[in-house]
């Protein structure tokens, strides 16, 4: 009978208990971060079609200013360094690396005016997130389709100069958490040398320390964001695509490697 006793304090530890339990707080993290971007995102669609009629990049000021404040629900801190090199006057093309779609959070901490994404096209069924990228002039692409994707971007390579747009790519073409980036895929440096236009290389360091998909952990974290000075493509031609691709991953991956504190994962331990 005597038992009985401890069941009201007990029911009462368990939701505690759940709460501190890491991965609960990891799956309610991550559903608030879901649910809270596509809120803000219904917040942002009439702002936008207020401000600008419809599909128009400089929507992303509105968009920018909703997100910016999401870091704090989720206790990530943005430690940024090297802003002079975005006071590049015109269009550029930023290039950064891509673990997570809370890259969407750094993204937004340092997105200068004027500046769109290209991403996947599946993005635009995000329900009211799918709608305000399409109202912020996200240009999609077919990954599966690399001739429909090719013709996008040199589409997209004329609208930059056209109307003074920058474009944030993420040349690893895919999210990816293995501790290194994975190599570039060439399309964010055909467009930089079709326009013409510099390429600003922007690191994130490794979310390894705070965020951990397998072991479903999300704890609180701060994100060092490397912006690194731009790389010039005046004069450069098709013929000279690998070497600025190879030349941008080198000095992003020795970046990311020395602001995240980490090693790649190697194959097992060494053999001698
Ligand atoms: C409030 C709520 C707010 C919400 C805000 C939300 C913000 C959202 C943020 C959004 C975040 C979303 C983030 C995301 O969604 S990330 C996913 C989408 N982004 C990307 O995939 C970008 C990176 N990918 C590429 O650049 C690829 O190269 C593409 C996709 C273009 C093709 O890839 P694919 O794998 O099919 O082919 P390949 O790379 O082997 O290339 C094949 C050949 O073609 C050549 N080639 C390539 N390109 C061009 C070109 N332009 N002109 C001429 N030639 C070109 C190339 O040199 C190669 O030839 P060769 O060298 O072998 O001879
Ligand atoms: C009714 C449909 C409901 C869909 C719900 C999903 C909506 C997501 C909502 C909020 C998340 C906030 C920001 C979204 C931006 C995500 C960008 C992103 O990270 O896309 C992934 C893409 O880069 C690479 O894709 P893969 O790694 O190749 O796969």
């Amino acid at each position: 009978m005597d038992v009985l006793w401890m069941a009201p304090p007990l029911l009462l530890l368990f939701p505690l208990l759940m709460w501190t339990s890491s991965t609960f707080v990891y799956y309610f993290k991550k559903c608030f971060y879901v649910a809270w971007m596509m809120v803000l995102a219904l917040l942002a669609i009439p702002l936008c079609i207020l401000k600008s009629g419809g599909r128009d990049v400089e929507n992303m000021r509105v968009i920018r200013s909703l997100v910016r404040h999401v870091k704090y629900f989720l206790g990530l801190r943005f430690d940024v360094s090297g802003w002079e090199h975005l006071q590049t006057e015109g269009p550029y093309v930023i290039i950064s690396n891509h673990q997570s779609s809370l890259d969407v959070l750094g993204l937004m901490e340092i997105l200068p005016d004027r500046c769109t994404m290209i991403a996947k096209k599946e993005l635009i069924y995000a329900g009211t997130v799918g709608l305000i990228c399409w109202l912020g002039g996200i240009v999609f692409i077919n990954r599966k389709k690399t001739s429909d994707a090719k013709s996008v971007m040199i589409d997209a390579a004329k609208t930059m100069l056209d109307d003074q747009i920058r474009l944030w790519v993420f040349p690893e073409g895919t999210r990816n958490q293995k501790g290194d980036l994975l190599p570039f895929k060439k399309g964010a440096f055909h467009l930089a040398v079709q326009a013409q236009v510099p390429i600003i290389p922007v690191v994130f360091s490794s979310y390894s320390s705070f965020y951990l998909r397998k072991q479903k952990q999300f704890n609180s974290g701060t994100i060092r964001l490397r912006i690194l000075p731009k790389i010039e493509t005046k004069g450069l031609t098709c013929d000279d695509i690998p070497s600025l691709s190879d030349k941008s991953f080198n000095l992003m991956r020795s970046s990311f490697l020395s602001i995240s504190n980490s090693v790649p994962q190697s194959n097992g331990p060494c053999k001698h």
